[in-house]
């Protein structure tokens, strides 16, 4: 095995402990991977987070599908994974996880709009909402794919989320922001008030300068 596929099975099992630690799933729900050259590392499927070590990580060809490397069956949603890299040239690494506010929220039917510089600097736009798709199938891989190519999360209903990044570490920050955005509209909408930024607001904050630095470390150094 060579030093970047040991890296990178390294890093799955990092963050994917980190997503059970911050309970983004329950047991063997939910899958991430990371793509080098035309090759995916993915989570064995029925696998959990907590439990999974490298050798749950399985290789698969980007193209085919087909498994190249490891000995258990990829995850049940290797073809949404497979797909996300296809649509987007500059992703790198998928997580997909069942979060409890962003379940919940998806049921609003309402895309989730920006309101913090956080969420413009690293979210990039809106998180859109897709009707539910029988998971683990070529249809749950096309409708993920289609919001993907223009965004880079999606959260799908009476199922969870999904979001992309230029490395794990970008993908997961995006899953905990768009989770606790959510939380935090629940919040606001128990105070009383809400203010989403208007367009303006948005593309001020996304040419500050010390917004694009903030951004281009986390795509350079993961
Ligand atoms: O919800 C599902 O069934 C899958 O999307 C899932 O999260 C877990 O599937 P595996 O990766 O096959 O364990």
């Amino acid at each position: 095995m060579n030093s970047e596929v040991e890296k990178i099975k390294r890093e799955l099992v990092e963050i994917g402990k980190r997503i059970a630690q911050e309970n983004l799933i329950v047991g063997p729900g939910g899958n991430i991977s990371a793509k080098i050259e035309d090759k995916v590392y993915i989570k064995a499927s029925g696998v959990s987070f907590e439990d999974a070590t490298e050798d749950d990580y399985i290789g698969v060809d980007l193209n085919s599908g087909r498994v190249i490397e490891g000995d258990k069956r990829p995850s049940s949603e290797i073809w949404m994974h497979l797909e996300c890299y296809k649509v987007r040239e500059d992703v790198r690494a998928v997580v997909h996880t069942h979060p409890i506010y962003s379940i919940a929220y998806a049921f609003q039917d309402e895309p989730l709009k920006l309101f913090t510089p956080d969420m413009v600097a690293l979210l990039g736009g809106e998180i859109p909402v897709v009707e539910y798709v029988v998971p683990g199938g070529k249809e749950f891989a096309r409708v993920v794919g289609e919001v993907i190519k223009n965004h880079n999360g999606v959260l799908v209903k009476n199922h969870g989320l999904v979001t992309v990044g230029s490395n794990l570490k970008e993908a997961l920050y995006r899953t905990l922001l768009i989770e606790n955005s959510i939380k935090t509209i629940f919040i606001a909408k128990l105070f009383g008030n809400m203010r989403f930024f208007t367009k303006e607001q948005i593309e001020e904050i996304d040419n500050l300068e010390v917004e694009k630095y903030r951004r281009k470390l986390l795509k350079e150094k993961g």
